[in-house]
């Protein structure tokens, strides 16, 4: 199993700290100050060099938010990003887990889905490992009025955590953290994966393969039904996304058609005969409001001029008239 990407990375220095540094001090330099982050095994920091352990984790047992004062906010924006037109989306083949880049045109969607998000805060994008979601969310930051840079965490080894660390607390302040997730990827499809779309609905007709690429329960040959991707997409989604709303954390996400389908089934619940009516275009945000412990549905932004947006909570109404008068 895939290690879980931990935001301690943009903040971790364990090498170079001084024996006497606190975890206290330490976590006051993270990007983003939340102790709910600290639920799960995954910041753990290694002993340094001096076998000194500077960081412990904190384990809290449930998804169930603890630290409730030390919330940001009660609410906070979700993003969903299906990526642009990648190269096989082109070529009609089945892709799945095979990790292709986007097309010229999938490009220009993640540009213009940036557009769209421009002016909503943006603290924490998830990714899944896969290029063309990370080439999404990446385009996609580019285009945002308050001009963060987004940093993709590696936390694959601890040399990996301690050569990527940022030593301005400033340039910090100003960076995103990017995480990114195999249980995000596109459910994978098994055999079908390289096949020819049109092709294989002539071969083993269209209802079967409509049957294969749209139903809850029926996986295609030796791949994954959406069932199966939603266990671990939507797990993860509970285990490391939720909670960073429940914090007062605004999310950006960038992933698949099929695992973004099934996350909106759990966001809209939604049953698993209506899900197979779901589609989600390439390169289209979708903006959800979590508040409240529950998600509500507020559609696609249409741009960085669109007002309704922000008047879905009262923060992204301050952040924008702070932006406005700012930038
Ligand atoms: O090929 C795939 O991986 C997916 C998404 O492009 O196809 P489908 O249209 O069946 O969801």
């Amino acid at each position: 199993m895939a290690t879980v990407v931990s935001h301690q990375a943009i903040g971790s220095i364990v090498s170079q700290r001084p024996f006497n540094f606190k975890a206290s001090q330490f976590l006051k330099e993270l990007p983003l100050n939340n102790p709910m982050k600290f639920r799960q095994k995954r910041f753990k920091i290694e002993a340094t060099a001096s076998q000194i352990p500077v960081f412990e984790p904190v384990l809290s047992p449930s998804k169930n938010i603890t630290h409730e004062s030390k919330k940001k906010s009660n609410e906070a924006a979700l993003i969903l990003i299906r990526h642009g037109e990648s190269l096989w989306n082109e070529k009609n083949l089945f892709t799945g887990c095979v990790d292709v880049p986007l097309t010229e045109k999938g490009v220009a969607e993640a540009i213009e889905a940036g557009k769209r998000i421009s002016n909503i805060p943006v603290d924490l994008i998830f990714t899944s490992s896969l290029i063309r979601a990370q080439m999404t969310a990446m385009l996609a930051m580019t285009q945002h009025r308050r001009k963060k840079v987004p940093i993709i965490l590696h936390d694959e080894s601890e040399k990996a955590q301690t050569w990527s660390h940022v030593f301005s607390e400033e340039t910090r302040k100003q960076s995103i953290p990017v995480i990114a997730a195999w249980q995000l990827n596109e459910r994978m499809y098994g055999e079908l994966q390289g096949l020819n779309k049109e092709e294989t609905a002539e071969r083993y007709g269209k209802q079967q393969v409509h049957e294969w690429r749209r139903s809850y329960h029926i996986p295609p040959p030796k791949g994954e039904s959406l069932e199966m991707c939603a266990e671990r997409a939507v797990a993860y989604f509970e285990d490391n996304i939720e909670p960073e709303l429940a914090f007062g954390n605004n999310v950006l996400i960038a992933a698949h058609g099929n695992s973004l389908r099934s996350i909106i089934m759990y966001l809209d619940k939604l049953t698993s005969q209506e899900v197979t009516s779901l589609e989600l275009s390439t390169g289209l945000p979708l903006l959800y409001i979590y508040k409240d412990r529950k998600f509500m549905r507020r559609g696609s932004p249409v741009g960085p001029t669109e007002a309704g947006v922000y008047a879905y909570t009262k923060r992204l109404a301050q952040y924008r008239q702070k932006l406005d008068e700012t930038l």
